[in-house]
């Protein structure tokens, strides 16, 4: 298989692989994580527009809110740079719902779990890995799609990550978006994401906070942060820079040969057959 040093910049907990910048000790250890009632969990998998969503809320007026790093970043310590934090706390995660501390299931806290088309996810990736020094170096998308299929990257598999939250779609602290929607109709996914938090939002206001997280103002505003460590949400890497790539829906067409589309399609017919989350993709996957 074409990649190099996968096994020094990654490693293996439960059986999913994550980046050395999540420790081992810091996995082992997300059961004793204390939540708060009032904490928001920001949930996905990796590359699926969690940055997007937490632009929106860091963007909604009086909502007095904190944007942590996430949950499995760095080491033991971040429960205790967590716990400082006395505002109400927006924590990102790309956990399954398998792995989410206990406890953030029994307090019930609110979560968001944005979900994007799976053949986009993929070539999102493929580029993450390419360009950050975190990552693997995979040397072509071939290698790299062969790799995604077997869930051999990091947080596992897309299909079992979706699938572990399918059962809780409809729970009533679970809002569910999904990246081409909230692309279509930034306003409407915003405004569901406001009312999700029992904020109240005037639709003049939504407008302007769907204007301020476009891709583009994004995009522009990263590289005039230059690459501040301190405002990056992502468990990958510190580099906000390598976040902002295209925000496209579609562009897996200009990748995928057309045998793999059909393996892809084949193995997504399969496994997500009872998954009423993946029809939203069936026309496109
Ligand atoms: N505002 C806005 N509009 C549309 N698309 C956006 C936006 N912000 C981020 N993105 C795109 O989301 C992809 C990155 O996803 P994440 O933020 O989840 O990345 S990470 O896993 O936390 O690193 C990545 O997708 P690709 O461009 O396809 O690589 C980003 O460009």
């Amino acid at each position: 298989m074409s990649f190099q040093n996968q096994s020094s910049v990654l490693h293996k907990f439960k059986g999913i692989l994550f980046s050395t910048m999540s420790s081992e000790e810091l996995l082992n250890s997300l059961d004793f994580f204390s939540a708060r009632e009032d904490d928001v969990f920001l949930v996905s998998y990796p590359k699926s527009g969690t940055h997007w969503i937490a632009e929106v809320i860091g963007n909604i007026p009086n909502a007095r809110m904190s944007l942590t790093s996430p949950i499995e970043l760095g080491d033991i310590s971040n429960f205790d740079e967590l716990k400082m934090n006395s505002k109400r706390r927006v924590i990102p995660t790309h956990l399954s719902y398998n792995m989410l501390p206990v406890n953030i299931k029994q307090k019930q806290c609110k979560i968001i779990y944005i979900i994007r088309n799976p053949k986009d996810t993929a070539v999102s990736l493929f580029h993450y890995y390419r360009d950050n020094p975190n990552l693997p170096g995979i040397e072509t998308w071939a290698a790299f799609f062969e790799l995604f299929l077997r869930g051999d990257v990091v947080y596992g598999s897309w299909f079992d990550h979706v699938l572990s939250w399918e059962e809780h779609k409809n729970d009533k602290n679970i809002l569910i978006i999904f990246y081409e929607e909230m692309k279509k109709d930034p306003s409407k996914s915003i405004k569901k994401i406001t009312t999700f938090l029992g904020i109240n939002v005037n639709d003049s206001e939504i407008n302007k906070i769907a204007q301020k997280t476009s891709f583009s103002e994004m995009k522009n505003n990263a590289a005039k942060e230059n690459c501040d460590p301190n405002h990056t949400i992502c468990a990958l890497t510190s580099n906000r820079n390598l976040v902002f790539r295209k925000g496209a829906v579609g562009d897996w067409i200009n990748y995928f040969t057309s045998k793999q589309r059909r393996v892809f399609d084949e193995l997504f017919t399969e496994k997500m057959k009872h998954s009423e989350l993946a029809r939203h993709f069936e026309d496109d996957s």
